[in-house]
């Protein structure tokens, strides 16, 4: 079902007593807001998944930021999905810009993450989005298009189902450049197209589709109040509680 979600990335940032204080700051933050339905999921570094999930309270879950692409066995430093699941985490991210632009992480290299994500009970945060060139070049939604199809349409219906989709042009990224309300939008209702042409009407119309990049409590409102964003993926805005309650109450 289509959801409005709100999730933290903290990318390499905490040291572990670090992100457990910021989990218990959102924990209180959670209590005394009405987050009216939205999901709000907090992805930390793999050190803190297993105390995360213990201490985080509802409606806050917990996520990886990646897995894997193999299912386990000799590979020094690596993470399995399984091992993620393991500690009661239910969301990893996969396919990040970062992990796109400084791990050369393909699209042959995404699907198999994605497939180790489904096969083990996680829901995978998949995140797609153009370069500036791109979009500078008019190639943005070729290049979203080509992102979706080659590390996710050949999911089932089923298991498509179970994937939260984020947009986050790079341009966008960390840079305190936002994409405007209406470029987001124009992005979202194409890529639920695209899901649409490929499944049909109705799991276009269920999945998720996040907006990320630099989105801020000043900021969150007008991105999610359009009709097909969903909610989003918050960067540097998620390491402070207040900030990321600033965008959760935007709804
Ligand atoms: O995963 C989050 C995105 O990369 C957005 O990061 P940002 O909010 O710091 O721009």
């Amino acid at each position: 079902m289509r959801r409005n979600i709100v999730a933290g990335n903290w990318k390499m940032n905490n040291t572990l007593d670090e992100g457990l204080n910021l989990i218990k700051d959102i924990n209180v933050n959670a209590k005394k807001t009405d987050v009216k339905g939205v999901q709000v999921i907090v992805a930390t570094p793999f050190i803190h998944l297993a105390k995360a999930v213990e201490e985080a309270i509802s409606p806050v879950r917990i996520a990886a930021q990646n897995c894997a692409s193999e299912e386990s066995g000799a590979y020094t430093g690596e993470v399995s999905a399984k091992m993620i699941r393991s500690t009661g985490t239910e969301y990893v991210i996969i396919g990040h810009s970062e992990r796109r632009a400084y791990y050369g992480e393909t699209d042959e290299i995404l699907t198999k993450k994605v497939d180790q994500a489904i096969a083990n009970k996680l829901y995978p945060i998949f995140c797609i989005g153009e370069v500036l060139d791109d979009r500078e070049n008019d190639k943005h939604f070729e290049v979203v298009e080509n992102q979706l199809k080659n590390a996710l349409f050949h999911l089932s219906e089923k298991d498509f189902g179970r994937v939260i989709l984020a947009y986050e042009p790079v341009w966008a990224i960390g840079t305190g450049k936002t994409a405007s309300p209406e470029q987001a939008q124009e992005m979202h209702a194409f890529i639920r197209k695209v899901v649409a042409e490929k499944y049909n009407d109705k799991i276009a119309d269920e999945v998720s589709i996040l907006y990320g990049g630099s989105m801020k409590p000043a900021n969150a409102k007008e991105l999610v109040s359009q009709a097909d964003v969903d909610g989003g993926l918050i960067g540097g805005a998620s390491l402070n509680a207040d900030d990321f309650f600033g965008i959760i109450t935007a709804f």
